[in-house]
């Protein structure tokens, strides 16, 4: 029997919390052989809530869960203990009309906490997906509160970025979603985002050429991914739940398996310099994964249209890093 790991999920009551608890205390993240220790953090008001989440998590008598821990966010050490990854949800959504940077300066604060949380508490080895927003920033923040935790344990999740991007090509080219490769999201999880279509390939061949629509990939397409988000929430009247939460099991899937050959997926970690885009910022990159570690993928070429488009994006970065300098110690 392998030892159990323990995965950390705050905001669990919430909305992607009970989207994401059950498909990971079933075994479909980590596998059917592998037992998980489930640490479920809310506010306090919320902790009844969590109770009635986890009597629904005891009645499915999933084999893979070896135990539910509870915490409220008064007593994030408790959360977090001993924790092989954490999965930062808890925070606040935005609601219609808004962009996610305007979250910065209500969501920002709670990742102080996170981080000095986490370093004091969590496993060794921990790894952490910051799923709250603006994520990018928040994760910055949470990191910048951790220093004794190495920087590539840091990822802000991009996934349902890419994830949106690779649907809209495999519907627009007639393929399917798995003749979509290589897809990635450069920069901030916001508006300004850039899905890199010159670089993904449908069915081997380049995206554009499969396409054959230079102006959709330009105008439609990027628009349509960077603003799906929003146009869901217009829709349901709530932000996406269920598909970020898939996107959360994906994410943490592509960082503990090889990355196949070729393939690359998207994720926002801590900035090496690649690229000229700023060390330390949080900013999504092609990333490739030897079960542990990432890299980031190498000579990615952009065109001049392509790198205005990056540019844009990292200047953004930069500035809600100077919005939040006063949470960076
Ligand atoms: N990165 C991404 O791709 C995506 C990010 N999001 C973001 O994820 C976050 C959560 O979204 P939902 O689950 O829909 O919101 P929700 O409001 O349904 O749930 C959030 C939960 O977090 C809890 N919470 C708030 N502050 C907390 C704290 N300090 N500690 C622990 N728990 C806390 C709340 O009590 C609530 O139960 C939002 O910021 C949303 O914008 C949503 C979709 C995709
Ligand atoms: O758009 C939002 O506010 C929620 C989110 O991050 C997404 O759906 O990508």
């Amino acid at each position: 029997m392998k030892a159990p790991i323990r995965v950390a999920v705050t905001g669990a009551a919430g909305q992607i919390g009970y989207a994401l608890l059950f498909r990971i205390a079933s075994g479909q993240l980590f596998g059917k052989d592998q037992p998980v220790i489930l640490h479920l953090v809310e506010v306090p008001p919320v902790m009844g809530a969590l109770d009635g989440v986890e009597m629904e998590l005891d009645d499915c008598a999933f084999p893979t869960l070896a135990g539910v821990v509870k915490a409220d966010s008064d007593h994030l050490e408790d959360g977090f203990a001993d924790c092989n990854f954490v999965l930062c949800v808890g925070s606040v959504p935005r609601k219609a009309g808004m962009e996610r940077g305007d979250l910065i300066r209500i969501n920002g604060p709670i990742f102080t906490n996170t981080g000095k949380a986490i370093q004091a508490a969590a496993a060794k080895d921990v790894r952490i997906v910051v799923v709250g927003n603006p994520c990018n920033t928040n994760c910055l923040i949470a990191m910048a509160n951790a220093p004794d935790i190495p920087r590539d344990r840091w990822y802000a999740m991009m996934m349902l970025d890419e994830n949106r991007a690779v649907s809209q090509l495999a519907k627009k080219s007639g393929m399917t979603v798995a003749d979509v490769k290589n897809m990635t999201i450069w920069g901030n999880h916001s508006a300004t985002q850039y899905p890199d279509f010159y670089n993904a390939t449908i069915g081997g061949k380049p995206a554009a050429d499969v396409i054959g629509d230079e102006s959709w990939l330009q105008d439609t397409f990027i628009e349509t991914v960077q603003k799906r988000g929003a146009a869901v929430i217009q829709a349901r009247g709530a932000s996406s739940a269920a598909s970020a939460a898939n996107a959360c099991i994906d994410t943490v899937k592509n960082i503990i398996t090889p990355t196949p050959a070729g393939e690359s997926f998207s994720a926002a970690i801590c900035s090496d310099g690649s690229y000229g885009i700023d060390e330390g910022l949080i900013c999504s990159f092609p990333l490739t994964s030897d079960g542990s570690n990432w890299s980031i993928k190498q000579g990615v070429k952009q065109n001049e249209w392509a790198q205005a488009k990056v540019d844009a994006t990292v200047a953004e970065l930069k500035e809600e890093r100077d919005t939040v300098k006063d949470l960076l110690p």
